[in-house]
């Protein structure tokens, strides 16, 4: 059972923007899916898998990104277990009030085929990147359909691996009509501050074809990763983005583009990003300043958390009130990264939702 504070803040529909899918797994799925493939693991209930996987107090990025070991070679290279993981999070979402989510991940790192490295230490199968894309991309879809919700995807370079970051190009290209809306860049920003050429021109080539581009940016990495993230990369938002006060002018040429910051408030205190006193937190700035940002979990599973933890969170420690859940939401809608018409209807449901909507009877 994910933790909780008392009282659930902000039932209202909601928009999520920055979730990792294999950061988002239900224990109990890895706990089936370990059982049916015959991979043992060091606990067999999903009370004791959750004490092995999860994040119990700050740690760094470095030790937090270690985590995903402990269960990605379960799901890595199995079809049905890759589709169930996107089916279970659209329902997982849809019960938290989310109403619109863009999931992201690597899809290298689901591959167990046509990927160098195999990741986490699999025997070479036959699931590749671009199969791992088609499996989400059904998962995901018949989710909405069952749970009627909208969901699409971001694809994730990882900043360790520019090789992979050109595929993830071309499979934002190749699916961009069905369901991929973006590509990101995630991964350890301490230990790879400046983006690689590979990234640096799979990016130039996503600009070139109208791809959506968001980057991991400022969350441990010092401002000038921020900087290189909109200058370089041309990142139309900004994952995390914490450490950009630190620079004042680049944030107040931030703000004054209006540019769009993915926060995750129990993500940025279990991995180190910010001081675990919730009433320092950046995004207290961000509010004050009337920045554009979202409220995200970036990876429930690792931190054992729900969508509702981070809005109880802010409400709690740091005075976020139903009328401030509304501009972030509607902030949040605005930079997604739907085509214009259905950023239209998602901004309509959120206005009638939040009784915002002008009448037009006379
Ligand atoms: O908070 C994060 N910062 C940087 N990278 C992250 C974070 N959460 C997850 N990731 C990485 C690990 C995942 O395997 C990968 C793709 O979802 O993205």
């Amino acid at each position: 059972m994910a933790q909780q504070l008392s009282g659930e803040v902000f039932t209202k529909p909601k928009v999520e923007l920055h979730v990792h899918l294999d950061g988002a797994i239900r224990v109990q799925t890895i706990l089936d899916v370990a059982e049916r493939r015959g991979i043992s693991l060091p606990a067999d209930t999903v009370e004791e898998m959750t004490q092995v996987i999860i994040l119990q107090k700050p740690a760094t990025l470095t030790e937090f990104l270690g985590k995903f070991a402990e269960y990605m070679h379960v799901i890595a290279g199995d079809r049905e277990a890759i589709k169930r993981i996107a089916y279970e999070f659209v329902e997982d979402k849809a019960r938290e009030g989310v109403v619109y989510v863009e999931v992201r991940y690597s899809p290298h790192f689901l591959a167990n085929t046509q990927v160098d490295p195999i990741p986490w230490d699999q025997e070479e199968g036959d699931v590749s990147p671009d199969e791992v894309v088609r499996l989400v991309n059904k998962g995901l879809n018949e989710g909405e359909r069952t749970f009627n919700i909208k969901a699409r995807s971001i694809l994730c370079c990882m900043r360790h691996m520019p090789s992979w970051s050109m595929n993830v190009v071309e499979m934002c290209k190749k699916y961009r009509h069905e369901g991929v809306v973006a590509i990101d860049l995630a991964g350890d920003e301490s230990l790879n501050c400046e983006a690689y050429p590979g990234h640096r021109m799979a990016y130039e080539e996503a600009v070139r074809c109208g791809i959506h581009r968001t980057v991991h940016a400022g969350e441990v990495g010092p401002p000038s990763v921020v900087k290189e993230a909109v200058e370089v990369l041309k990142a139309e938002r900004v994952g995390h983005g914490y450490r950009t006060l630190e620079d004042k002018d680049l944030y107040q040429e931030l703000l004054a583009q209006n540019m769009h910051f993915e926060v995750c408030p129990i993500s940025s205190k279990l991995t180190g990003a910010c001081d675990p006193d919730f009433t320092k937190h950046p995004v207290i700035r961000f509010r004050e300043d009337k920045a554009n940002y979202s409220l995200n979990t970036d990876d429930p599973l690792i931190f054992n958390s729900s969508l509702h933890l981070d809005y109880s969170t802010a409400h709690k420690y740091m005075g976020f009130t139903e009328e401030e859940f509304k501009r972030l939401n509607i902030s949040s809608a605005k930079s997604c990264f739907l085509p214009e018409e259905e950023k239209e209807d998602l901004l309509n449901k959120l206005y009638e939702a939040y009784g915002m909507l002008q009448s037009t009877a006379f």
